[in-house]
């Protein structure tokens, strides 16, 4: 993770759209279950496109036969039919636009909990290496991205695509010499969106990647606002903020105003279209030509308006399609990550004994050694004690022991089977880990407590809460045990939320437990209620505790003394004091007070 509030690059090799049919195949493949809607949408389309083209050519109609010939009451009749057509048009499209949403809607609550269901069972390596804001803004806004392009794409595609066979087959049939003027004018429009498109893919890509960083850097400001204030690192956070805040505008700026220009330059090359059409056509009627009216060149021009604008939309769908696209790729990237899998032999184990041993373990996170030939065993019933300085391994351990990374060299056995060799979900429910901090979920104690072993009855719940001497503090509660907490769970103390990561401990009743031991100062009373509730959680299991307190280490069976990720001494208490080593160092140093 990276711990500094600061502007991030963005990564070259993401700002690119490598991809893009693929990720428009697996959106088609989303909609495989809707294709009857589609179809219903394609229908509708296709009854109010016919509309406008037999509408419009009514139009033309009425000009040459009822005005100038003042038939007023075919007239009325005529123009009573085009409002009925037209209302019904104006339902139908209603009714296409709303099962598009629906669609879209559908789309996207579907590929979110595909992205969201893949997150679950991600390996840690995956969060180690990815930002949070990065992975909250796939889940969000590149799901909305892709929303947006299935809601105007697919209609106006459909539209487009019918609108432009039906009115160019309506403009050839009016007049062949007028049709080849339009058609100059869409190929101008065409070439020059296709060029500004090629511009602007890049940087829709890079405006998302920023959009990334950005989502970063705000995640973190607020869950480290406290650590932000108490430094008083706000005006660097800002100065960072302001870094990414200007690189994601610049991209942003970029994308946008470069697609922009399509809009103006398409309707100018549309304008000097109309005016050629109408000289052209005037010109026709004063030669003496019958081929042409006022009427004809009156539904030409309409025409060409619903010719070159669906043609227009579709080269403006471009743009959209390519920031979705860029989107899709980043949520597919996600969703294709490998997930945490249980080897193929993997067994169940349903009882262990408690005997741990590490042989010859050694492990790296990245390329750097962390751990280095660990080698210990633990029979059930003791307590083993992990010593030394900070970043010496003592976590990364006990990570191991629950099988959360893979190890480079070595074994970790529970009762003589190798951990990998044991389904992940049994593993995990014979060792539980009590963390340092313990982290509080929004929802009430009672479910927070129930984390330990999801199945546990409230009574069990209550009955660990009192072993873990939190009942007394909840029922003093308002609400009791069904007080929401909320993630940061300000309304509870230091002390307190170790009692109830404790408590979680002791519902899950599982044969070996690693604690990581509080170094965070609270008062002495929920001091002394953590230290009876620790002893308490030790008995009859294999236990494991990242010790800092005096009467851990004095307490336990063995003591492994780790430095640079190697145990470099171990013993009793008593052993250990008398070798005169390290150990007796770092014991007088630190807790001889
Ligand atoms: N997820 C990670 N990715 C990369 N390196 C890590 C990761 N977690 C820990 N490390 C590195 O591994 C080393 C050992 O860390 P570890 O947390 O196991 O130490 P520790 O002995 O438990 O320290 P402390 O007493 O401060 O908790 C450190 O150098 C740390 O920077």
């Amino acid at each position: 993770m990276n711990n500094r509030p600061g502007p991030r690059a963005i990564h070259p090799e993401k700002v690119q759209l490598t991809d893009w049919k693929s990720s428009l195949k697996r959106i088609w493949h989303y909609l495989d279950s809707r294709r009857s809607k589609l179809v219903l949408v394609f229908f509708l389309t296709l009854v109010t496109t016919v509309v406008t083209i037999v509408g419009t050519r009514l139009n033309g109609i009425i000009i040459d036969r009822f005005i100038s010939h003042g038939k007023l009451r075919l007239l009325l009749l005529v123009c009573l039919a085009m409002a009925l057509m037209y209302i019904t048009s104006s339902i139908f499209i209603y009714f296409q636009n709303k099962i598009m949403i629906r669609v879209a809607q559908d789309t996207s609550a579907q590929i979110r909990h595909d992205v969201f269901a893949n997150l679950q069972q991600l390996p840690m390596r995956y969060f180690d290496t990815h930002d949070n804001g990065d992975v909250m803004s796939r889940l969000t806004n590149d799901v909305d991205n892709i929303n947006t392009a299935l809601m105007q794409t697919f209609v106006q595609l459909f539209t487009g695509v019918i609108s432009v066979v039906g009115m160019g087959i309506a403009m050839l049939i009016l007049s062949p010499l007028l049709t080849v003027i339009a058609l100059l004018s869409s190929v101008a429009t065409y070439i020059f969106t296709k060029a500004i498109a090629r511009i602007t893919q890049k940087a829709f890509v890079t405006q998302q990647q920023a959009l990334g960083s950005l989502n970063t850097q705000i995640e973190e400001s607020v869950s480290g606002k406290q650590l932000i204030q108490l430094f008083d690192h706000t005006a660097e956070t800002m100065v960072a903020f302001d870094t990414t805040n200007t690189e994601y505008t610049k991209a942003a700026f970029r994308a946008q105003a470069f697609s922009s220009t399509i809009g103006p330059f398409n309707n100018m090359i549309n304008n000097i279209a109309y005016v050629l059409i109408t000289a052209a056509g005037a010109l026709s009627i004063l030669m003496g030509s019958h081929a042409i009216t006022v009427g004809i060149i009156f539904t030409f021009l309409i025409y060409l308006r619903n010719f070159t604008g669906p043609i227009n939309n579709i080269l403006d769908l471009i743009n959209t399609l390519q920031l979705s696209l860029a989107s899709a790729e980043r949520v597919f990237k996600l969703i294709d990550e490998r997930p945490e899998q249980d080897a193929t032999h993997a067994r169940r184990l349903t009882h262990t004994e408690g005997n741990v041993t590490f042989e010859h373990v050694s492990f790296a996170y990245d390329q750097k050694m962390i751990l280095q030939d660990i080698n210990l065993s633990a029979k059930p019933g003791e307590v083993i004690a992990l010593v030394g300085p900070t970043g010496a391994g003592k976590t990364t351990i006990m990570n191991l022991l629950t099988n959360l990374y893979p190890l480079q060299q070595g074994r970790i056995l529970l009762d003589d089977v190798d951990v990998t060799d044991i389904q992940r979900h049994d593993l995990r429910r014979m060792v539980t880990i009590v963390q340092q901090e313990p982290f509080i979920f929004q929802m009430s104690i009672r479910e927070n407590i129930r984390l330990g072993r999801l199945e546990a009855t409230d009574a069990a719940v209550r009955l660990a809460a009192v072993r873990a001497n939190a009942d007394t503090f909840i029922t003093q509660l308002p609400n009791g045990y069904d007080t929401i907490l909320s993630e940061n769970a300000h309304s509870l103390s230091q002390g307190q939320r170790q009692l109830l990561s404790i408590a979680r401990a002791f519902v899950a009743e599982a044969p070996v437990l690693v604690l990581d031991e509080a170094t965070a100062s609270i008062d002495s009373n929920t001091e002394a209620d953590v230290q009876k509730a620790m002893a308490t959680l030790l008995q009859n299991k294999t236990s494991f505790v990242i010790a800092h307190r005096l009467s851990t280490i004095q307490a336990a069976d063995q003591i492994l003394v780790i430095d640079q990720g190697r145990i470099i001494e171990r013993g009793t208490h008593q052993s250990l004091l008398a070798a005169n080593g390290f150990y007796a160092k770092l014991y007088n140093s630190q807790f001889d007070s």
